[in-house]
């Protein structure tokens, strides 16, 4: 819109613009104030007819003199007005706040390396994560012979996760200047959880330990326990819906909700959801010391079908029946001329089943030629309250149902080797494939094992307390006996749920 030009320089103020933006030249200073007593000074001289007055007249009275004018008025004003804002004495005191803060170098300042370290220089390295309000999302172990600290576990997407630079198995050699060898973990653990900036000489370490994280409200500070206390982070658990029995039970692998060719009994397994505690994103942990006259923990195994977790089960339980057992499990089939009820399976109507089922008594169950089949949590407690070590092998799902309080269990996850060395061990094995025949392995087989082994390792290693690599049968054999003395004998990290029972637990 062109601008609205006063002719009569007098009449202050002037106005130009749209309408929303109406602007007042008198207020914009004194220049056009000037303007106008000159001009009223020149048409006086007009009036006496003054030489030349006639010409200055209409040459002050310029439309386009007027414009400029305002124009210039405008553009001076706002920068005025800003000028005089940053001159306020508090937006100087923000403007410099904001250069000081922008100039400061947050980058830790990292003290020289120590002296003794050792001669391979990329075995350290110097790990920096600032936390702001998160907590590390890792815990760290004491070793007992050698007093090192490690990270014991990292927790899957959690902040040391996500930097990539913290692994289990490393090695910590400082927090923020203070050397942690000899420290006990309750003053590194303050030091963490205290701190914004974590930045650690890290040596690296190749062991692998299961993923689990470090709440700093709760870490090492639980009253019930004397020692210690860590929130377990379970990765995104993932399970799979091909789960079923094992073959060694003679029963084929099924769909988990089909067992019975409905997914209603999943259901009425589990009542809620039946990954619900599995999928819990943290669990509070405690260290927990089996005590002589309590029933002993149950040993749960877990591996891919064909690897030798039923094996090494059985051969387990040979070395010493009046030590180690397995649970009897339930059937609907009728029994066979010599066996007897009790021994080498509870024989129940399939009404009794169902009411099992309904009432979720069963770790496992499943069908098979028209008969079920179920490891009870009763059979489990049976063993265990005859003063024997109760040893089963489960499927991943059945995790949720063995790791309670009642039955305390610590699994083992009995993993592949490689193929080619399955090759060279299991040359004279057979498999029991799932048309039921027993057949010499093929290099599918181990291939197959080894990916579910991949598999389950990546979705439920949070849950492994031991893993026992089965390569060569008797040395499994030998670490699995260890493991299960170990389980009873010592320290264990369990749920804290387990030694103070919760309303959900
Ligand atoms: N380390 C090993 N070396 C050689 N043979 C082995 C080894 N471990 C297991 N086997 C053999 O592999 C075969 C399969 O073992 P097993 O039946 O115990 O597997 P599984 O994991 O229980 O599988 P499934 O659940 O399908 O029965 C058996 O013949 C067993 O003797």
């Amino acid at each position: 819109m062109r601008p609205d030009v006063e002719t009569d320089p007098g009449s202050a103020p002037l106005e130009m613009g749209d309408k929303g933006m109406m602007l007042h030249i008198a207020n914009f200073g004194s220049l056009t104030q000037i303007l106008a007593h000159v001009i009223a000074e020149v048409r006086g001289s007009v009036n006496k007819d003054v030489n030349g007055a006639e010409l200055l007249y209409s040459l002050l009275n310029a439309p386009w003199l007027q414009s400029q004018l305002k124009v210039e008025s405008i553009l001076h004003t706002p920068t005025n007005k800003l000028y005089a804002l940053l001159s306020h004495p508090h937006l100087q005191a923000l403007l410099s706040a904001h250069d000081t803060v922008s100039l400061r170098d947050y980058e830790p300042d990292l003290p020289p390396l120590p002296k003794d370290l050792p001669e391979d220089e990329e075995a350290m390295r110097i790990v920096c994560l600032v936390k702001n309000n998160q907590p590390l999302g890792a815990t760290i172990r004491r070793d007992d012979v050698t007093g090192e600290i490690y990270i014991a576990r990292v927790i899957h997407g959690g902040l040391a996760d996500r930097s990539g630079l913290l692994h289990a198995g490393d090695r910590l050699v400082e927090v923020n200047g203070h050397p942690v060898f000899g420290v006990e973990p309750e003053q590194i653990i303050q030091i963490l959880v205290s701190t914004h900036t974590v930045y650690s000489p890290i040596i690296c370490w190749s062991t692998a330990w299961y993923s689990v994280t470090l709440q700093k409200e709760l870490w090492w500070s639980q009253p019930y326990h004397p020692h210690t206390c860590a929130i377990l982070s379970y990765k995104s658990v993932f399970f799979p819906h091909n789960s079923g029995f094992r073959r060694s039970l003679r029963l084929c692998r099924q769909p988990r909700g089909q067992a019975f060719g409905t997914s209603q009994f999943c259901t009425l397994r589990c009542p809620t959801n039946c990954y619900s505690s599995l999928a819990k994103p943290y669990e509070e942990v405690v260290r927990y010391q089996h005590h002589p006259e309590h029933p002993h923990r149950l040993i749960a195994l877990l591996g891919p079908s064909g690897l030798g977790v039923n094996e090494l089960r059985r051969r387990l339980i040979e070395i010493n029946p009046k030590v180690y057992q397995g649970a009897v499990p339930h059937t609907t089939r009728p029994p066979k001329c010599h066996e007897e009820s009790g021994r080498e399976y509870h024989f129940i109507s399939r009404e009794q089943f169902d009411t099992m089922v309904c009432n979720h008594r069963f770790i496992e169950f499943g069908e098979l030629r028209g008969h079920l089949y179920g490891t009870s949590v009763d059979a489990v407690k049976d063993v265990l309250a005859s003063g024997k070590i109760c040893v089963i092998d489960i499927e991943p799902y059945a995790l949720e149902s063995v790791r309670t309080a009642e039955l305390r269990a610590h699994v083992i996850f009995i993993k592949p080797p490689t193929v080619e060395q399955m090759k060279c061990t299991r040359m004279n094995s057979h498999i029991i494939t799932s048309d039921y025949t027993s057949q010499p392995f093929k290099d599918e087989d181990f291939q197959e094992i080894e990916d579910a082994g991949r598999n389950m390792e990546q979705h439920y290693c949070q849950f492994f307390d031991h893993v026992i690599v089965n390569d060569g049968l008797q040395a499994a054999c030998v670490q699995l006996l260890t493991a299960v003395r170990r389980a009873q004998d010592e320290p264990q990290w369990v749920p804290a749920a387990w030694i103070r029972p919760t309303d959900q637990s």
